[in-house]
């Protein structure tokens, strides 16, 4: 984006990370710190927010015993962007809402990202924030492809017709009032932000995510982050080459 569009855009845009799990399915050391490509995997995915040229702060929800320890190692890392680091919750709406409630006033629009989903595109943040400026709510999801279908008792049973069927990813990107809204109604819990917003009954437009931007959930998703961490820092840098 040039100087002079960055200035004609109205609204500001921050990223909160939910980073304050405990890594169960995984186990072992909490995901979020472990190191990824030479970084503590928080720390690469916020690198891919800073350095948007879209995107102007960033708040991040760690482990309350944490917060002063990553606090001190952001800084260490030079991040470009204006940046929070606050205490999470006990469930990750919890940690969005704690991050939420730290937002710099001039912010308009928001994205939610999950720290444990470090491989996403500039290109894929540029379509969320696009959309979420068009609808006012946008999030990244992706076709179901397999076939679908639940387990009783060890046994299979029916199969979930697929059709129409998305897996949701982040970012998810809303308007600031919107967002703010739907986490003041806490009735009950919800996995992701878009639930939240669609008991309003906001629109949410549903951008093309990818496989690539999988959640590192179990010990496989982390063995799988190793081996595609080296293809993916070569994309990327093979990418700013030819956009410069
Ligand atoms: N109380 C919580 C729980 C989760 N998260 C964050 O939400 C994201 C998605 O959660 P998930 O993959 O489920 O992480 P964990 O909760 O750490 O994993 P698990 O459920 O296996 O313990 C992660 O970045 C995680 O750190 C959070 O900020 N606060
Ligand atoms: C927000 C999310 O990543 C969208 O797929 C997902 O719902 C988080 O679930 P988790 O159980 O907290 O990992």
């Amino acid at each position: 984006m040039t100087e002079a569009a960055q200035q004609e855009r109205a609204d500001r845009v921050a990223v909160l990370v939910p980073a304050a799990g405990q890594g169960s399915r995984l186990g072992g050391p909490r995901k979020q710190f472990r190191r990824l490509g030479g970084r503590p995997l928080l720390e690469q995915t916020l690198r891919a927010f800073a350095f948007h040229p879209e995107v102007d702060s960033l708040v991040v929800a760690v482990p309350a015993d944490c917060v002063a320890r990553i606090s001190d190692s952001l800084q260490a890392a030079g991040l470009p962007k204006r940046w929070q680091v606050v205490a999470g919750g006990r469930t990750r709406q919890a940690s969005v809402q704690a991050a939420l409630a730290v937002l710099p006033p001039e912010i308009d629009l928001v994205l939610v990202h999950d720290a444990v989903r470090p491989f996403i595109l500039p290109e894929q943040i540029s379509a969320v924030i696009e959309a979420t400026r068009r609808v006012g709510a946008a999030a990244l999801a992706i076709p179901e492809t397999d076939t679908v279908r639940r387990v009783h008792d060890h046994l299979l049973g029916e199969t979930v017709p697929r059709r129409g069927l998305y897996r949701m990813q982040t970012p998810q990107g809303f308007r600031r009032d919107w967002l703010e809204a739907a986490h003041r109604q806490q009735e009950e819990a919800a996995t992701d932000d878009v639930e939240l917003v669609q008991r309003l009954g906001y629109p949410v437009a549903c951008v093309p995510g990818s496989s690539f931007n999988f959640k590192i959930t179990t010990a496989e998703d982390w063995e799988l982050a190793q081996v595609l961490w080296p293809h993916w820092e070569a994309r990327l840098c093979h990418q700013s080459k030819k956009d410069t």
